[in-house]
């Protein structure tokens, strides 16, 4: 390819690292960098990317450490030769609902960015507060229990909003912030979301949030296309509503908007063309959905940090048990999410656990692991009269269902119904790797099963594909047991970018947002250059009849066990 062709960046700024991605028009990756902010970043006393007061049941990131990871990200690029002069487009990703508060010169220093400065040296003084909530925060109850009543109950904020209230959201947040820090509250002049964050440094001044990541707030009511004036009133405390409504700014509807050109900083600095086009940033899950042609019959899992699944639908259809965004690009459809917050963090326990007990670490971390998950039969079951093991493995506070951090175990016998609290025949803390994988998956299975639809021939309702994406779609274990618990007719997938899908959907929506034509969607657009035999591959078998019915009853007995424990946690707290 001519070496003057365009080039587009898609950046992702998640919660363990921060990734740089670039493809040309043909949607081929040219380059990837890197910065793992545990282990590149200098001068944060971070573990996992963020900070914990355990106290108060707060978790939050350092601003900075993004600021350092953005200098990191572009050097690495430099060195890798990337030619900045073909970038035509940059959009991002960002962990979802965290927010970043601005101080009153933010404009100022952002307009003038100097660029024999590293982003980090110039802009730490540009916030008013200098930390970040995290999506793992859990110290908003009192505001979630305010937001649910606002609207009368949390059915009626999940209609509004797509979702009740939920610790992690920003609209909660902002308003425990107005309570806790009302000084710096005052101070600030803007708060972004980590999405619109990472657009307004490259655009050198406050970006506005995007379309589909403004719905991770509680704040918007995606109906009527604006904010809600009740959840505003309210998140504003004691503050002035208007005054909140100039803190957040203006929500532009279309997500391949020209936001404006790069700032002449990243031009003298790294080369980059001056009209370099700045398109929106989504949050980091929009933008998965973003990495391929997702049909509404396929099914995402995000196997990262934190566990999601993800489907593209034209129905909205709220519940207070799921959520509902905005499609990051096209107006019309929606995308459903499930959230856990036990993903990778709480295999990773499982997984140490049996090195431990092995006392063999190999070099490849997750072989012990994956070697057990995959000799243990399918729910412990040696024989089909075995009662089924199964159990709930969370080492925080979990958002579905909202239960606080513990681990439970049980035996369900399906001919009966009865579910036994016990770690009898539990081989722990082997059975614990089929049983964890297990168990998010039956929770997603539970909660996706009424948006999935039969694919005919008689079979059970169940996606066309899953696609799994995030660093834990490395995993063939998990990709197996994935396919005998959701099914899928055509298989299981992974994109051959393995962990960087959400970086690449950033891209493509960068691609999308400069060469589309007048009215052209994102669908359209990128289902014609897509090439689905050099991006994907099949990585296990899907619906697999037998093991799929006995994993259907598994969930009747999962969905038992759940509301136990929810009655049990109930119990212990009055
Ligand atoms: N081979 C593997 N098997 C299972 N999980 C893995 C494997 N490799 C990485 N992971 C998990 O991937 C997670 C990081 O995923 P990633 O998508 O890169 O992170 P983020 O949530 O920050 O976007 C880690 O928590 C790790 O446990
Ligand atoms: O809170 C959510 C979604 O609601 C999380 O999915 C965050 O968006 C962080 O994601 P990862 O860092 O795990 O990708």
């Amino acid at each position: 390819m001519a070496s003057d062709t365009p080039l587009y960046i898609g950046f992702d700024l998640s919660t363990q690292q921060l990734k740089g991605l670039v493809v040309n028009s043909d949607l081929k990756v040219v380059h990837v960098a890197k910065f793992d902010f545990d282990a590149d970043s200098q001068g944060f006393p971070i573990k996992k990317g963020v900070l914990n007061n355990e106290v108060e049941h707060e978790v939050f990131a350092p601003v900075a450490l993004w600021l350092q990871a953005l200098d990191g990200v572009l050097e690495s690029l430099r060195k890798q030769g990337l030619d900045f002069r073909r970038v035509k487009g940059i959009s991002g990703a960002g962990q979802q609902h965290g927010s970043v508060y601005w101080g009153q010169n933010a404009e100022s220093l952002l307009r003038n960015l100097d660029s024999s400065k590293s982003l980090e040296a110039q802009l730490e003084g540009a916030f008013s507060h200098p930390y970040s909530p995290n999506w793992q925060d859990s110290s908003t109850q009192k505001e979630c229990d305010e937001f649910d009543a606002a609207l009368g109950d949390r059915e009626h904020l999940a209609q509004a909003t797509g979702s009740k209230a939920h610790h992690r959201f920003t609209g909660p947040q902002i308003l425990r912030f107005t309570r806790k820090h009302p000084e710096i509250y005052e101070k600030t002049s803007r708060i972004s979301l980590v999405s619109s964050f990472l657009a307004s440094l490259f655009l050198g001044h406050v970006a506005p949030f995007d379309i589909s990541d403004v719905c991770g707030m509680n704040l918007w009511n995606i109906k009527k296309g604006e904010y809600d004036e009740r959840l505003i009133q309210l998140c504003s405390g004691v503050f002035g509503v208007e005054g909140l409504k100039q803190k957040l700014g203006e929500v532009p509807e279309d997500g391949g908007l020209h936001l404006g050109s790069v700032h002449p900083y990243f031009v003298e600095r790294f080369g980059f063309s001056p009209d370099c086009t700045v398109i929106p940033a989504t949050g980091d899950n929009p933008a998965t959905i973003l990495a391929l042609p997702l049909l509404p019959s396929d099914a995402m899992v995000s196997l990262g940090t934190s566990t999601t699944f993800l489907m593209s639908t034209p129905s909205y259809k709220p519940d207070p048990a799921t959520h509902f965004f905005n499609h990051p690009t096209t107006p019309g459809l929606y995308m459903f999410m499930l959230c856990y917050k036990n993903g990778g963090l709480a295999r990773e326990h499982v997984r140490d656990a049996i090195n431990e007990s092995l006392k063999d670490t190999p070099a490849q971390p997750w072989a012990n692991f994956d070697k057990v998950a995959l000799q243990t039969a399918p729910l412990g079951q040696q024989n089909a009269s075995d009662p089924m093991k199964m159990g709930l493995f969370f080492p925080r506070h979990e958002i579905v269902p909202n239960i606080s951090k513990g681990q439970w175990r049980f035996t369900y016998d399906a001919n009966t119904g009865s579910l036994k609290e016990t770690t009898d025949g539990w081989n722990s803390p082997q059975d614990e790797a089929r049983a964890i994988i297990e168990s998010q998956l039956l929770s997603l299975r539970l909660r996706s099963r009424d948006l999935t639809q039969s694919p005919g021939n008689g079979l059970p309702s169940q996606p066309r594909r899953v696609y799994l994406v995030g660093g834990g779609s490395k995993n063939k274990a998990i990709a197996k047991i994935a396919g005998e618990i959701l099914g899928g007719v055509e298989g299981v997938y992974s994109l051959d970018v393995g962990d960087n899908a959400c970086a690449l959907g950033a891209a493509y929506k960068a691609v999308w947002g400069i060469e589309r034509q007048p009215g052209q969607t994102f669908e359209d657009l990128i289902g014609q250059r897509w090439n689905e035999e050099e991006f994907i591959e099949k990585i296990a078998d899907g619906y697999q009849k037998g093991v799929f019915e006995q994993y259907g009853q598994a969930v009747e007995g999962f969905e038992k066990m759940e509301l136990q424990v929810l009655q049990q946690e109930a119990d212990k707290a009055n």
